[in-house]
C-alpha cells in the first residue's frame, strides 16, 4: 500500500504546476473505501493563491465524495523525505482517520512515515468548539 501510493504520488507529481518555485510536488491519498486520488501543486502569478499537492488530492477526494482518509503519500525530489506545511497537516487532520498515515518521500528512494496526529500533536478540531 505504501509503495503503491509512493508511486501514484510520484506520477502526479509529473503535473505540478510550478513555473515560480520550480519545486514539484506530488501527493496520493487512499479513502477508508479503497480509492486514490493524486494531486500536485499548484501555483499562481499572485503567490499565496498557491495549493500544495496534499489539499489537491484531499480536496478531489472530497469533491468526489470522500471524507474519510486512511493514508496520504508525498513526494518531491528533495534531499530529505519531502514534509507537508501547516495548513495541510491541518487540512489532512479534518478527514484523518485514527492513525491515517503520512507517507513522506523523495524522488531518491528514501521515505519515513508518521501519523497525522505525530505531524499535528494537540490540534485545533470541532471537539474543541
Ligand atoms: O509539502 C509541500 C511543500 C510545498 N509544496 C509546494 C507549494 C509550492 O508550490 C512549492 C514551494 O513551496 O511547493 C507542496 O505542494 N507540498
Ligand atoms: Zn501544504
Amino acid at each position: 500500500m505504501k509503495e503503491e501510493l509512493i508511486i501514484a504520488a510520484e506520477n502526479a507529481m509529473k503535473h505540478a504546476y510550478a513555473p515560480y518555485s520550480k519545486f514539484a510536488v506530488g501527493a496520493a491519498v487512499l479513502t477508508a473505501t479503497g480509492q486514490v486520488y493524486t494531486g500536485c501543486n499548484v501555483e499562481n502569478s499572485s503567490y499565496g493563491l498557491t495549493n500544495c499537492a496534499e489539499r489537491t488530492a484531499v480536496y478531489k477526494a472530497v469533491s468526489d465524495g470522500h471524507r474519510s482518509f486512511v493514508a496520504i503519500a508525498i513526494i518531491a525530489d528533495t534531499e530529505l523525505p519531502v514534509s507537508p506545511c501547516g495548513a495541510c497537516r491541518q487540512v489532512l487532520s479534518e478527514f484523518a482517520e485514527p492513525n491515517m498515515k503520512v507517507f513522506l518521500a523523495n524522488t531518491n528512494g528514501d521515505n519515513k512515515e508518521y501519523t497525522v496526529a505525530q505531524l499535528l500533536p494537540y490540534s485545533f478540531n470541532e471537539s474543541m468548539m
